[in-house]
């Protein structure tokens, strides 16, 4: 494929069709629902059971049937919740309590409040609606009916709706495994002291935590010094391994950048050099592994920056793809004010913008250094203005922008 590489740049939407082409979704697993929050569910699931199960009070008071309300009722009963109710004979009354269930033969419920018990029975005022507050069985779900449907992440509310329905386990896509390489002789891991001329480690964390917001694990994160057959040993140990690997710097064109030279020898690069600023010198490709089989590979520019919003734009749809979340193909988009100036060249910039709500519209501000090696751009980035080539844009201009949302 490296023949069919152009030296131009290739946009965006060419790179990420070509990197989505052939993903197939890892397989699904059964897992406790308790360890299921932000996972994918792998089937549609269908409501087990009506809920509520039953006829239930959604007060304190009294169950009665409403036409018999306006009028002193006897209490022959009284149904806590947790406790199986007893028949109501008709003119009577169950004292009741929010989430019991209310007895055969009663209709409504009248709150506690409005109601005076005295030795006869309870006053209950009248007129009363039938129906009244009660919580009439199967009203949230009936049983048959789609619960959830597969491709969905399970967020709190989620996993309390599935334990509703009494799922323990549910069935979700694995976990993508993800091999992460870092690259360059200046780096270092935080916490060890910097000799001259080094750096720490900041994408190599940084991507990790990304990664896992995607979905994804994190099965190596290893660093690989700047030399071409270390290199093509850590991308072949890590094909092996993975369903993707990712590398982080070393795709430029120096002399010692070796990752798509040990690329090629490994597999195929099959595409190079975006024209998005940050991010340029992405490279795509697959590795063939010790299974016979081709493992993803995304190399990313180095650059912290480059490296931040290329795991949004790229790695984010690519483990969506690996689980089959729909919602994870494309960053949620929005058209706000601009409330900066630009002038774009001939690559799309994507800057980093914080949003603000200024007279009932979202403005868009964009950090003053948006190079692509200060990281400090994207802490408080809540999403990435979308500015094509060769284009000015001045303050109150409509642009587009990508919410920063796993
Ligand atoms: N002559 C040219 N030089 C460069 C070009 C070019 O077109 N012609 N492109 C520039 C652009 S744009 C980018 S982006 C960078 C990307 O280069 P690489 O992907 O090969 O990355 P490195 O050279 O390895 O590193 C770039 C930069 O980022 C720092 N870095 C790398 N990894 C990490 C890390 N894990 N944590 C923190 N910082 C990291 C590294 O020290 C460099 O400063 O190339 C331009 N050059
Ligand atoms: O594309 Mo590079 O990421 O501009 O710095």
């Amino acid at each position: 494929m490296v023949e069919g590489v152009s030296e131009g740049l290739h946009d965006l939407e060419t790179a990420l069709a070509a990197m989505l082409e052939g993903v197939t979704a890892v397989e699904s697993e059964s897992i406790e629902l308790a360890m299921a929050h932000g996972r994918i569910l792998a089937s549609t699931l269908p409501a087990l059971m009506d809920t509520p199960p039953a006829d239930n009070s959604a007060m304190d008071g009294y169950a009665l049937r409403a036409a018999d309300a306006g009028r002193t009722l006897p209490i022959t009963q009284r149904v806590p919740a947790g406790h199986a109710p007893q028949p109501l004979a008709p003119g009577c009354c169950a004292r009741i309590f929010t989430g019991a269930v209310l007895p055969e033969g009663a209709d409504s419920v009248v709150r506690q409040e409005v109601v005076e018990e005295t030795s006869e029975g309870a006053i209950i005022p009248g007129p009363l609606t039938r129906g009244n507050s009660v919580r009439r069985r199967g009203r949230e779900m009936q049983r048959g009916e789609t619960l959830l449907e597969a491709g969905i992440r399970l967020n709190a509310a989620a996993i309390g709706f599935l334990a509703s329905q009494g799922y323990a386990t549910v069935p979700v896509r694995r976990r993508p495994r993800v091999s992460l390489l870092s690259t360059g002789d200046e780096l270092v891991p935080p916490g060890t002291p910097l000799s001259p001329g080094q750096i720490h480690n900041s994408n190599s964390p940084m991507l990790h935590a990304l990664l896992s917001e995607f979905g994804a694990e994190v099965i190596a994160a290893h660093h690989v010094r700047d030399d071409r057959e270390a290199t093509v040993a850590a991308l072949a140990d890590a094909a092996s391994i993975s369903d993707v690997v990712i590398t982080i710097g070393g795709v430029s064109i120096g002399e010692e950048d070796h990752v798509r030279a040990a690329l090629q020898q490994l597999g195929t690069l099959d595409l190079w050099r975006l024209s998005i600023k940050p991010g340029k010198p992405l490279a795509l490709g697959r590795i063939h592994n010790r299974a016979g089989g081709l493992t993803r590979f995304v190399g990313l520019a180095g650059n912290p920056v480059s490296s931040y919003v290329g795991a949004w734009l790229f790695l984010r749809p690519l483990m969506g793809a690996l689980q089959q979340c729909p919602a994870q193909a494309s960053l949620p988009a929005l058209r706000v004010r601009a409330g900066f100036e630009t002038r774009t060249e001939r690559r799309a910039n994507y800057m980093r913008v914080s949003l603000t709500t200024e007279n009932d519209q979202l403005v868009a501000y964009a950090f003053a250094d948006q190079d692509s090696s200060v990281l400090r751009s994207c802490v408080q980035a809540d999403a990435l203005a979308v500015i094509p080539a060769w284009r000015d844009i001045a303050q109150g201009d409509m642009i587009d922008v990508l919410r920063l949302q796993p």
